[in-house]
């Protein structure tokens, strides 16, 4: 520990596990204060492990987004599984994802087993997600399911709580309860900061969560967005900056290529202006999108095209 450290200090890492659409994303942001992750409501959204860093006197908690654990059907699945369980075991604590409004099934235990079996040993908490969904005595009934999963699994819940991310309710005690189980340690991150992606990586998670809303079923998993440039248009005044992004938004087939197109470029266009007004607010400096759309024939599947993408 180094000199600057007040006695008492915790630091250390934590991420949020549970089945697709369980409220991770959300619960990162409200945890963090920020928009960092993207929450949308189409499953296996999540592609990055994009950290929050909660920055307190007396700790720091960085905080890790992971995708969801899935069954791989793809090269992409697998690589994703193994970041998930790459970041599984960097971690000192992870907070387990049950939401209220479904039961507890087979995905879950699975999920649980395999926290339960990390060689780490990361400590676990349990947390009842999306509480405002249900009644107090639909939220008892799941706590005492959770409860039980200790004796089903054989693992210790360090804590168990009821949490809404959406109306912040209990956030704050989700907060304080993993921190308070960090190890002693110094910050790693300066304070002040809240994650350490690059903003390009941030930019392209904003463009895609545009994209991805209102696209049929199938389509998510195959566009991805890729940030080929960002820079301050030159020969601006001073007080007037304009940064210029130029992203490629990547899909798998050309009859794809059409729909996020849209007619006559309807679609790309409302895209792009959503997700303008998105990285205005991010960046807080006025922003011209230039965005393009190309085909990377099942780029998923293709070695090749998952390291030019950056999976
Ligand atoms: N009512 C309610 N809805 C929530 C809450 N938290 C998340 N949701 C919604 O649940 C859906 C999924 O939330 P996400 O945070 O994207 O879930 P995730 O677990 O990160 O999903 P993946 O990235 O697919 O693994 C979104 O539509 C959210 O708006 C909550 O506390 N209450």
């Amino acid at each position: 520990m180094t000199a600057t450290t007040p006695e008492g200090f915790r630091s250390g890492f934590a991420c949020f596990v549970g089945r697709p659409n369980a409220g991770k994303s959300t619960l990162t942001n409200a945890v963090v204060g920020s928009k960092i992750a993207i929450a949308s409501s189409k499953p296996q959204t999540t592609r990055h492990a994009i950290k929050g860093i909660v920055s307190r006197p007396d700790a720091q908690m960085v905080l890790i987004d992971t995708p969801g654990l899935h069954k791989p059907r793809t090269l992409l699945g697998e690589r994703l599984n193994d970041l998930v369980r790459a970041t599984w075991s960097e971690v000192d604590v992870i907070g387990v994802c049950l939401p209220s409004n479904q039961r507890i099934g087979p995905g879950d235990t699975y999920l649980v087993r395999q926290v339960a079996q990390l060689p780490k040993r990361p400590r676990l908490v349990a947390l009842a997600t999306k509480s405002d969904l249900v009644s107090g005595t639909r939220i008892r009934e799941h706590l005492m399911s959770i409860g039980a999963l200790e004796e089903e699994v054989g693992l210790r819940w360090e804590h168990i709580i009821p949490v809404s991310a959406m109306t912040d309710d209990q956030v704050d005690v989700v907060t304080d309860e993993i921190i308070g189980l960090l190890p002693p340690g110094p910050a790693y991150y300066p304070d002040g900061e809240v994650t350490d992606e690059p903003s390009e990586v941030l930019v392209a998670e904003l463009i895609r969560e545009a994209a991805l809303e209102g696209v049929r079923d199938e389509l998510p998993h195959s566009i991805t967005v890729v940030v080929d440039e960002m820079l301050l248009r030159e020969g601006r005044p001073e007080d007037k900056p304009l940064l210029d992004v130029y992203a490629t938004m990547v899909v798998e087939r050309d009859s794809q290529k059409g729909i996020v197109i849209g007619h006559k470029g309807t679609r790309l266009r409302d895209v792009g202006t959503a997700a303008r007004t998105q990285i205005q607010t991010l960046l807080g400096t006025p922003v011209h999108l230039d965005l393009k759309v190309k085909v990377m024939k099942d780029w998923q599947r293709n070695a090749k095209s998952l390291n030019r993408l950056g999976f």
